[in-house]
């Protein structure tokens, strides 16, 4: 199926008047791969998804499924299923006639159409419930419905927008772990539009950070969260904080950036940078360490505690800093309890300087949602 599946997305743009759903995508997906695609609202992620599936045709590139050319190709007939947000499932309909509805509508003979589904059902642990109606079921359940009807059809390609969001967090972690079941026991390609990093993360064999109609990253969960590329992908998957210095010093054996308030952190070479130049650069949130006294200067910052949190497995503490944007420690909930803080408190974080990772782009996007 791994060949089959792949997906090879080709400098494809989508316009809508003036507006640039997606612009200029290069991507290939892996047949086989649970890939997720995530970023703010309005940033392109459906309007990709339903050209992948055939809903939308691109204003320009190409599409192939399985290396071939599918960009025109109608919906029937290119191996995708679309399982919709809000399932669209036929009220009046039983479980087995909602599933195979769209072998009804290929003419398929009414008993292979029941055994089909049936099957289908089975698969997603709803066959004791054939018979009864989608109003008759839990939200959970109904989700499982519409994951059985897109999957009646044998696609190559299943395509999820936002699946689990109307489900509550208890649900969606469950149908989070029967989702990566279903797709491990297809093999087929799950590319799953979601709006929760977490999500992301824990499912996705590639996730996908996209950004006002371009893809920004794409990589394994890992190197997302722990090298994000960008200052965007940074903020936006968490984890990290984003720091900004002047280039002090620049070789072949590191680089040494000056913040704005005088600190000194030891960076690794950066391929063309000279004193003067702006870095940024970002560091994990769990690395960190918090002391009372002063270091030596390098690879800290000093702030006051401006919130306290209790996290279960660490205490999340927030610093202002003297940037614009909040500095966030993770301790460890032993080693925090050992020297409790109080807001209002004055701190100093330091790390390790192989804690500085680099991070290229522009330092100009917040990874908040935005408007048009
Ligand atoms: N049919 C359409 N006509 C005009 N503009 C559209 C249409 N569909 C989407 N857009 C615009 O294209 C941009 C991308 O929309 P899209 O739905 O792909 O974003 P999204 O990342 O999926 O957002 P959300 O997470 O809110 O669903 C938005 O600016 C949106 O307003």
């Amino acid at each position: 199926m791994t060949e089959q599946s792949r997906i090879d997305i080709r400098s494809v743009t989508k316009l809508y008047g003036a507006v640039r759903a997606v612009n200029d995508v290069d991507l290939t997906i892996d047949g086989g791969a649970y890939c997720c695609m995530i970023g703010p609202s309005g940033c392109g992620k459906t309007t990709l998804l339903r050209m992948i599936a055939g809903h939308e045709t691109p204003t320009s590139g190409t599409i192939s499924i399985g290396g071939e050319d599918m960009t025109t190709v109608r919906t029937g007939s290119r191996g995708t299923a679309l399982m919709f947000q809000n399932y669209a499932l036929f009220p009046h309909l039983s479980l087995t006639d909602n599933v195979a509805f769209s072998l009804r509508v290929n003419g398929v003979a009414a008993s292979e159409r029941r055994d089909k589904a049936r099957e289908m059902l089975d698969r997603v642990q709803l066959l004791h419930l054939a018979d009864r109606v989608p109003s008759e079921l839990s939200g959970g359940q109904q989700q499982r419905v519409a994951l059985a009807r897109a999957l009646i059809t044998n696609p190559k390609v299943l395509l999820l927008d936002e699946p689990l969001s109307a489900l509550d967090e208890f649900l969606r972690l469950r149908m989070r772990v029967e989702l990566k079941r279903l797709q491990n026991q297809l093999g087929i390609t799950f590319i799953h539009v979601t709006h929760t990093q977490p999500e992301a993360i824990a499912l996705a064999d590639q996730v996908v950070v996209m950004d006002h109609g371009v893809v920004e990253q794409a990589a394994s969960p890992r190197t997302i969260y722990n090298r994000p590329h960008s200052p965007y992908v940074a903020r936006f998957m968490g984890g990290q904080n984003v720091l900004t210095g002047t280039v002090q010093s620049a070789g072949a054996e590191g680089t040494v950036v000056e913040s704005k308030d005088g600190n000194l952190y030891d960076l690794p070479p950066i391929e063309g940078a000279k004193p003067g130049d702006t870095a940024n650069f970002s560091v994990r949130r769990d690395r960190i360490q918090i002391s009372d006294t002063k270091g030596d200067g390098r690879n800290c910052t000093e702030g006051t505690v401006v919130n306290i949190e209790y996290q279960g497995t660490f205490v999340k503490l927030a610093l202002e800093t003297g940037t614009r944007e909040e500095f966030i420690v993770y301790l460890d909930d032993d080693a925090y309890y050992a020297a409790p803080k109080a807001v209002g408190d004055k701190v100093h974080a330091s790390w390790a300087p192989k804690v500085n990772h680099i991070l290229v782009g522009a330092n100009n996007s917040t990874g908040t949602p935005y408007e048009d």
